[in-house]
């Protein structure tokens, strides 16, 4: 299916600099999966709750303890195409064999309603949401090396071979990209990490 990040016509472009009189940001939040954003996202939310996080859609299978609605939207491809088709998406992408998809809705009505809204999104979406909302923060997350993404891919025990063989060489094109990003965080010591991403995002 192709989809131009380049020709994006100006009413789909979502802004930060919206009618209401003090609008939200948008942060996007990007690196290699099993980077660890889900860990870092959990923590910050804790002590953040004033934060909006994004649930995206995807025709990925859900993996054990995952809630619809909750941790994604599961549908299948068709429907996620006549969500494409339909242009209610903010951005998507195919990775690793699955459709990934950001709802645009919820997206603008936090961010009119003055909220701070966090989309933890792969490399294409990322860039597409850069021509979209070229206002939005956005934070690349990097392994202290490539073994021990691998490691921490293994350990989490939630994919299969082939979906983490998958991700491995997805990411190495993802850490190559890292440069684009406002901000570049290595999260090996996960505490500092985090202190990192406050540091980024609220400036202590
Ligand atoms: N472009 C895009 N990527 C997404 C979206 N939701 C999740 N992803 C990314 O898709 C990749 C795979 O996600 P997932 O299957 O949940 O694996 P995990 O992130 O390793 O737990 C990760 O890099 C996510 O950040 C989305 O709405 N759009
Ligand atoms: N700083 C860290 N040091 C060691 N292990 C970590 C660190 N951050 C996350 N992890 C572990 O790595 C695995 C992948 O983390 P996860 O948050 O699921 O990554 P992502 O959401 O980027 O795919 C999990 O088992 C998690 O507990």
């Amino acid at each position: 299916m192709p989809y131009s990040s380049t020709a994006i016509p100006e009413s789909e472009k979502i802004t930060t600099q919206s009618t209401s009189a003090k609008p939200g940001k948008l942060v996007v939040f990007t690196g290699p999966s099993g980077v660890g954003k889900g860990t870092l996202l959990r923590r910050l939310l804790a002590s953040h709750p004033e934060l909006y996080l994004s649930t995206s859609a995807t025709t990925r299978q859900p993996r054990p303890g995952e809630i619809n609605g909750q941790h994604y939207y599961f549908v299948d491809r068709l429907a996620f195409e006549q969500m494409v088709a339909a242009g209610e998406l903010l951005e998507w992408a195919e990775f690793a064999g699955n459709y990934y998809g950001t709802p645009m809705v919820p997206v603008q009505q936090q961010i009119q309603a003055g909220h701070w809204v966090v989309l933890e999104i792969e490399l294409e979406g990322a860039r597409q949401v850069q021509q979209t909302c070229p206002e939005a923060l956005r934070i690349f997350i990097l392994p202290p090396s490539l073994q021990e993404l691998e490691r921490r891919l293994r350990d989490r025990s939630q994919d299969s071979e082939a979906a983490i063989a998958r991700r491995l060489q997805r990411a190495r094109i993802e850490v190559e990209a890292a440069d684009e990003f406002d901000i570049q965080i290595v999260n090996d010591d996960l505490d500092k990490a985090l202190q990192q991403l406050e540091k980024a995002l609220f400036g202590s």
